[in-house]
């Protein structure tokens, strides 16, 4: 059996009396997409921030099977974590400005991440560079264009090819294809969906669509209030929801 790359347990974090989200507990493996689903409010992005160490919990246990074995990440010191952030995990934004450096062309987009962690040979960094831009559909000419010169889905599949081209092992994604419109949509997420397969990717990601998480994720979880009410296989959950909640999201999504 293979071990967990991310446990979760507990995981709770408060704004004063009002619940970001409680109680959160899951495991995710190597390969898995996890997809958090609930309306507005109902915890999604607290949990996310929460996990990748953007926000402190107010209590729980987030376990990330490292390359030196199963550590706390929430017990780790800053540098550590920050490491983490730069090696092992990824963050997807929505909107792609938070994720990119928008003086920077998008070569130096990509190339900087490689040499933060350790890449020196310029030529190495831009060939990879140029790589990665094509494997996320941008030509190679547009290697030196800043990102405000690029349309919304193109700095979106920039930002991915940065946050991809280090090999991290666990992605989070907030809301990757929101902001987008539907056709430039569709082409993202078959783009991902061909990346997370490719490269065999753990990902965490947070939407408010049912449509992504019906093709990206194998398992899902329903949140309402900050609470968990429902997680499972993500067509079992979809096809045959449990809690009451569930069956409201699901058929509302159905009839618009
Ligand atoms: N910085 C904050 N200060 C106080 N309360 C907050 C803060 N951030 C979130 N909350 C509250 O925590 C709860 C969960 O919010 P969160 O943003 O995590 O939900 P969400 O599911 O991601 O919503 P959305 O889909 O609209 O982004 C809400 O009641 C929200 O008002």
């Amino acid at each position: 059996m293979t071990q967990p790359l991310l446990s979760v347990r507990n995981l709770t974090k408060l704004y004063g009396p009002r619940i970001g989200c409680a109680d959160v507990a899951f495991d995710l493996y190597p390969g898995e997409v996890l997809g958090i689903v609930g309306e507005s409010g109902s915890g999604k992005s607290t949990l996310l921030s929460c996990l990748a160490g953007h926000q402190t919990p107010d209590t729980g246990k987030v376990i990330f099977e490292t390359a030196q074995g199963p550590r706390d990440v929430l017990q780790m010191a800053e540098p550590d974590r920050r490491r983490l952030g730069r090696t092992d995990w990824a963050y997807v934004h929505q909107n792609p400005r938070d994720g990119l450096r928008m003086g920077v062309t998008a070569g130096g987009n990509v190339g900087e991440r490689l040499m933060a962690v350790g890449a020196r040979h310029y030529g190495d960094i831009r060939d990879k560079a140029t790589d990665w831009l094509g494997r996320v559909e941008i030509a190679a000419d547009r290697i030196d264009d800043r990102p405000r010169q690029f349309s919304g889905g193109m700095q979106q599949r920039l930002q991915i090819a940065r946050n991809l081209v280090t090999g991290p092992r666990l992605v989070f994604m907030d809301e990757p294809t929101g902001g987008l419109d539907v056709s430039v949509q569709a082409r993202l997420l078959d783009l991902l969906r061909g990346l997370v397969r490719d490269l065999g990717l753990s990902v965490i990601i947070v939407t408010h669509d049912l449509a992504v998480v019906r093709l990206l994720a194998h398992r899902l979880m329903v949140m309402k209030s900050g609470h968990v009410v429902e997680q499972g296989l993500t067509d079992q959950v979809l096809d045959d929801p449990q809690h009451g909640y569930t069956q409201l999201l699901v058929s509302s999504i159905l009839q618009v």
